[in-house]
């Protein structure tokens, strides 16, 4: 055999292997036909804009926040796109016995479930830490807790399906920002959970996906409004970022990254040099603007 044969086809084998390990399945919006979905948070922002697109993939979706009127009209909204069926309830995730109920009227109402999209968030401040503890006990109740207390009351039903959980998380549960500390405490936490569950789930042959979804700085009407005086830099759409989500929790991927070159490079650069990125990030905020919040 030539030299170069001997180099070639080695080489060639390297390739293929590759390519086949990095060959991913595309995402077709018939993966979504007829699956049963519970979507928290979808009385506004990148929660109602996933309801919308779950409507025109034609789910059976289960929609949930507080506000009751807003929930209604998402539920028609749904209807008018093509959802195989759209419901509602309404509650606080402060409390656990609630999340527990929307699981338990996901098997009433759709008698089971395919994937679980967890995605609410608590009212919080953009500011300073001010050292307010009980605001942070409460935080980690709605955005952390109550999210181990539905996926544990929903897994009899996703272990039957072969089904997902989606978890939204954000850059600020990868780095720490300024201004969002218990929120950031939050998602850190859900990186923690999901992602240790995520490998006994894999040690015992669990067929359940756990996707984490790491957001950038979108264009939603509450985090402009927090926001967008002090952030230096253009939000995503919502709409995209919603569609995104989505695709990677059909995919059963880890996790989704969103926008991608945004928040895998400033990633790479945590690994590497730390010190750099809280730099970078310190500015891209102008913390003159923050007296106005
Ligand atoms: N927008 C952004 O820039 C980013 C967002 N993310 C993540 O994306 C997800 C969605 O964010 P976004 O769309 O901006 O959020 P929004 O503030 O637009 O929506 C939050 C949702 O949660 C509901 N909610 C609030 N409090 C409670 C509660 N106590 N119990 C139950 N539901 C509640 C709200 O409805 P109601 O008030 O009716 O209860 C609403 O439906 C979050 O997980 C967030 O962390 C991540 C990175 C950046
Ligand atoms: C410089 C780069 C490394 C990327 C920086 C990205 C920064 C600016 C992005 C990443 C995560 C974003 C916050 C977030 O996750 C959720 C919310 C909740 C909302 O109600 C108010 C806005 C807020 C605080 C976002 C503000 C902007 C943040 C810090």
């Amino acid at each position: 055999m030539g030299r170069l044969q001997k180099i070639l086809i080695p080489f060639l084998g390297l390739v293929l292997a590759f390519c086949f390990y990095s060959a991913r399945e595309n995402f077709k919006p018939e993966m979504l036909k007829g699956k049963r979905v519970i979507v928290t948070g979808a009385s506004t922002g990148i929660g109602e804009q996933m309801a919308y697109h779950l409507a025109r993939m034609g789910s059976h979706i289960l929609v949930t926040a507080r506000t009751e009127a807003k929930l209604q009209k998402v539920v028609e909204q749904c209807l008018k796109l093509g959802a195989a069926s759209a419901q509602y309830v309404s509650g606080s995730m402060e409390d656990m016995a609630f999340a527990e109920h929307v699981v338990k009227e996901a098997e009433n109402l759709l008698g089971g479930l395919d994937m679980l999209i967890l995605n609410h968030i608590g009212k919080s401040y953009f500011s300073y830490f001010d050292g307010d503890v009980g605001h942070v006990q409460k935080l980690l109740r709605i955005n952390f807790l109550s999210y181990v207390a539905m996926t544990v009351s929903a897994l009899p039903m996703l272990k039957e399906s072969g089904g997902s959980i989606v978890v939204v998380s954000s850059m600020a549960g990868k780095v720490g920002f300024p201004f969002t500390v218990p929120y950031s405490a939050t998602k850190f936490a859900l990186d923690g959970f999901f992602s240790s569950l995520r490998q006994e789930f894999s040690i015992q042959n669990v067929n359940v996906s756990i996707t984490l979804c790491i957001l950038g700085f979108i264009n939603t009407e509450s985090a402009m409004k927090a926001a967008a005086d002090v952030v230096l830099m253009s939000p995503a759409p919502k709409e995209e970022c919603a569609l995104e989500i989505i695709k990677g929790g059909a995919l059963r991927q880890r996790e989704v990254y969103y926008k991608y070159a945004s928040t895998k490079i400033p990633l790479l650069i945590r690994d590497w040099a730390a010190d750099f990125l809280d730099y970078l990030v310190r500015k891209c905020y102008s913390v003159e603007n923050l007296k106005k919040n």
